[in-house]
């Protein structure tokens, strides 16, 4: 079983190189305000440029309305849309308009949360499940919550999948062990400070993927 990884949140050419020369499979560019992660259009397309076509560029947005998606598209030269708070009919609908793949993440805390998955067959191309963050918080993903990931055994997928939510070096090995993920998908984990990432915490999680 092969593992590759995503590396969220890059705002920055070094960290980004870091990501593509450490094998990650996946970049990650936030398009959400609030987030310390958020691009502008001019950063967002200044990073895509530098993104060699074997490394697919996704695009983190929360309930995105059209003219977001389309911006961020464009900027972003994105082959993969993430999906955060957006219900399943919202993403058909930004599928069916931008024809690019759809990631659609489920916020976990609770067994009972990986129900929502299944609403997203034949709508999104992968799950994400990700960390439910706690209530009241900026954000609904890139902070460093993980899951129990043992509420992942024995659950029927319903289409591919990643896990997120809290990874980093020290514990991917481990989750990858419990959960045979063949995706892994990080961006507190590799950072010194909220949206700091870290060049040499991303090569050190991106060599423990390599190698398990
Ligand atoms: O990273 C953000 O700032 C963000 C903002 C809004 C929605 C989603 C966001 N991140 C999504 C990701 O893909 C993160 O990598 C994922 O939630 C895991 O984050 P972390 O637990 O910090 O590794």
């Amino acid at each position: 079983m092969m593992t590759t990884a995503k590396i969220c949140g890059l705002s920055t050419p070094e960290t980004l190189d870091a990501a593509i020369a450490g094998g990650a499979s996946h970049v990650g560019f936030v398009f959400f305000a609030p987030s310390p992660r958020n691009l502008s259009r001019d950063r967002a397309a200044q990073l895509a440029a530098r993104v060699p076509g074997h490394v697919a560029r996704v695009g983190v947005m929360v309930n995105p309305d059209d003219a977001l998606v389309e911006q961020a598209i464009a900027a972003g030269q994105l082959e993969v849309l993430q999906l955060h708070d957006t219900p399943p009919a919202r993403a058909a609908a930004i599928k069916a308009r931008s024809g690019l793949a759809i990631w659609a993440a489920v916020a976990v805390r609770t067994r009972a949360d990986l129900a929502l998955a299944e609403t997203f067959g034949g709508v999104a191309d992968r799950i994400l499940y990700d960390a439910k963050t706690p209530p009241g918080a900026a954000l609904p993903g890139g902070m460093g919550v993980r899951f129990d990931w043992h509420l992942l055994d024995g659950f029927r997928h319903p289409l591919p999948w990643a896990l997120s939510g809290g990874l980093d070096p020290l514990n991917v090995a481990e989750a990858v062990a419990v959960t045979r993920a063949t995706l892994v998908d990080v961006s507190s984990g590799v950072e010194s400070a909220p949206g700091i990432k870290d060049a040499t915490k991303i090569r050190a999680f991106l060599e423990v993927v390599r190698d398990l």
